[in-house]
């Protein structure tokens, strides 16, 4: 199985006006390109191009003989750029929306002489990147699996966002504490509580809720930069697809959310398909059963396995 990073080399004028060289990196997993139906996995927020095998962040969906079977099907990811995986950072983080890493996601597709997808399948702010590439291009994919996000920030995540720019813009640990942040809106309240019993560590001399949050604000500030978290956040916090244009995608939709979900409501991701479905046929709800909240994307996969085996 192919793991390499491949880079693509373009030249891209956001939609700010400004020009960036952008080495464009990707991995291929699975059957030889050109070889095989191709499907494009498009990261979250701190994920990257490593979908599949020892160390992939998605190996439970992705592999061979998995529901995204790579001897069956060719599956390729792009880091979206800036994302720090490929070394390549972006300091004016403002100057780029999903709307561009849409755009140059579609260049890096082209450059490859890739015309047409199986299907497109993202978690969150990649499925919010996944929504943006197919209004701009609606006959690309014959499916799509939008997953634990909509077609644009709705005022709470903004919000959210809003108060993790305010923590990675002050300089006390500022990774750290958006992390510990954001882990609370991955989870709920009841996911934490019950996990947690208020147990308290006596060697640290702390809640081992405290301690879990901390493990994982560390954890990121080791694998992963400020600059690229302030971007990520700046993405996550401008998805905004045109909704008069959603009806228009041709691919067989297939919107999956879950129920607890505090970051993409499911109430929000059934209503954006109650909307379609008065327009198009082939689109589909699905939805997962959850304490954990928005992270059940990356815990549930026994719901996930089962509903993305019926559809593709
Ligand atoms: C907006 C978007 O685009 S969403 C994308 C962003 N989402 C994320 O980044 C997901 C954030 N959530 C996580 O990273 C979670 O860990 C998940 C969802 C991957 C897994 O959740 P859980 O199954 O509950 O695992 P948990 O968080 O307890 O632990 C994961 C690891 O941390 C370790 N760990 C957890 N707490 C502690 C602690 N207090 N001390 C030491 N180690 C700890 C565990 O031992 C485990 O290690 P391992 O992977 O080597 O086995």
């Amino acid at each position: 199985m192919k793991t390499e990073l491949n880079y693509i080399n373009l030249s891209y004028r956001t939609n700010s006006q400004k020009e960036y060289h952008i080495p464009l990196s990707y991995q291929l997993f699975g059957k030889d390109l050109f070889s095989s139906p191709i499907i494009l996995v498009n990261h979250a927020l701190t994920g990257n191009s490593d979908v599949s095998g020892e160390k992939g962040w998605w190996k439970q969906l992705i592999g061979d003989n998995q529901v995204i079977d790579t001897t069956q099907y060719t599956v390729l990811c792009f880091n979206i750029p800036g994302n720090g995986f490929d070394d390549f950072l972006i300091d004016d983080y403002e100057d780029f929306t999903p709307s561009d890493i849409a755009n140059i996601f579609l260049q890096g597709l082209e450059i490859l002489n890739i015309k047409s997808l199986h299907a497109i399948i993202g978690g969150s702010l990649g499925g919010g990147i996944g929504w943006e590439m197919l209004v701009k291009n609606p006959t690309l994919a014959e499916i799509f699996i939008p997953i634990a996000c909509d077609f644009k920030t709705h005022d709470w995540l903004h919000a959210q966002c809003l108060v993790q720019k305010f923590l990675l813009n002050q300089n006390d640990e500022p990774l750290q504490k958006a992390r510990i942040h954001a882990m609370l809106c991955y989870r709920t309240p009841e996911s934490l509580n019950d996990r947690f019993q208020n147990k308290y560590n006596q060697e640290k001399h702390r809640l081992e809720s405290e301690d879990w949050l901390i493990y994982h604000g560390n954890a990121l500030n080791e694998r992963f930069s400020l600059k690229s978290y302030k971007l990520m956040n700046h993405l996550l916090m401008n998805i905004n697809a045109n909704a008069d244009h959603l009806e228009k995608i041709q691919a067989r939709m297939h919107l999956i959310s879950v129920d607890t979900d505090l970051f993409f409501p499911a109430s929000e991701i059934r209503m954006c398909f109650e909307k379609l479905k008065e327009k198009k046929e082939n689109v589909f709800y699905h939805e997962i059963t959850s304490i954990h909240g928005h992270d059940a994307f990356l815990m549930e996969y026994k719901q996930l396995n089962t509903i993305i085996k019926n559809i593709l």
